[in-house]
């Protein structure tokens, strides 16, 4: 197992003197074995992006822990992380965050390679991000310009490769295709899939349903923070138990 997530809730004072309390996400457990692509289905506002940076150690859980391979990612010291960071890489819906705006995407593309210590020198430096190009399908002119100059698809083509570049043994996707043309879409997948032979594993959080079916082995659906039901991605959509998710498949409408 690489992955547990293990009995978190997280509670938020709302209201202007926090006096209301408002369920995010509670009692959520599941675990991501070394190597598989775990599904999270659920509508907008039932605890997803709560629960993504609890993992990624950006927020405190009010109760439960995260275990990946055997720590307490809940209780690491900021040193820790940062030897981490590697090895769980994240992809956002929106690519745009992942670069500087105001740094061209040589830049940005060249930061992981940086911060990482992976190049001996500039020359190298320069070798590994034009082979990061060339594997988005992506001409090395692109590298001069500046973000807001990409398209959504290059964009997130090139989050990708970054944090793919980093050799991840964990990859947590939120919702990397939902702002992407249908035929964009594609490519990412075939983008995000094509390292599944090398132990990488994956949360793919989704509303998604063809997208999750297509590409999760188990699968996991929430709702306003709890996980109503959980199963490999043939129990689920095939023999659904719970009448949410007979809900959503029967009126096969994106959550
Ligand atoms: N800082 C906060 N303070 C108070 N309530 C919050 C806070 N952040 C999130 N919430 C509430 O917690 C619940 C879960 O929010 P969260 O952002 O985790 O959901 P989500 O599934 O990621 O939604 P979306 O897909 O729209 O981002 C929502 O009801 C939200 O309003």
């Amino acid at each position: 197992m690489l992955l547990e997530v293990k009995g978190i809730s997280k509670n938020y004072h709302a209201g202007f003197w926090g006096q209301r309390m408002v369920k995010a996400v509670s009692d959520v457990s599941f675990t991501i074995n070394k190597g598989e692509i775990f599904g999270l289905i659920g509508e907008s506002g039932c605890g997803k992006s709560t629960l993504t940076r609890i993992i990624l150690g950006l927020l405190k859980p009010t109760r439960g822990s995260v275990f990946y391979r055997d720590r307490d990612l809940t209780k690491l010291k900021k040193g820790d992380w940062q030897r981490l960071r590697r090895e769980i890489q994240v992809v956002f819906q929106h690519p745009q965050s992942m670069f500087n705006p105001r740094r061209k995407i040589y830049f940005s593309c060249a930061e992981p390679i940086r911060l990482f210590k992976m190049a001996e020198n500039k020359g190298e430096e320069e070798r590994m991000v034009a082979e990061l190009m060339e594997r988005v399908g992506l001409s090395e002119d692109q590298l001069k310009k500046y973000p807001h100059e990409l398209s959504g698809g290059q964009a997130q083509r090139l989050s990708i490769i970054r944090a793919l570049s980093l050799n991840p043994r964990l990859l947590i996707c939120d919702e990397p295709t939902s702002m992407l043309d249908v035929s964009v879409q594609a490519q990412i997948l075939n983008l995000l899939t094509m390292n599944k032979d090398h132990d990488l594993a994956m949360l793919y959080i989704s509303h998604d349903l063809e997208v999750i079916r297509a590409i999760c082995q188990r699968v996991a659906v929430m709702r306003q923070g709890e996980i109503v039901e959980m199963g490999t991605v043939q129990e689920v959509f095939e023999s659904p138990r719970h009448d949410y998710t007979k809900h959503l498949l029967a009126s096969n409408l994106e959550v």
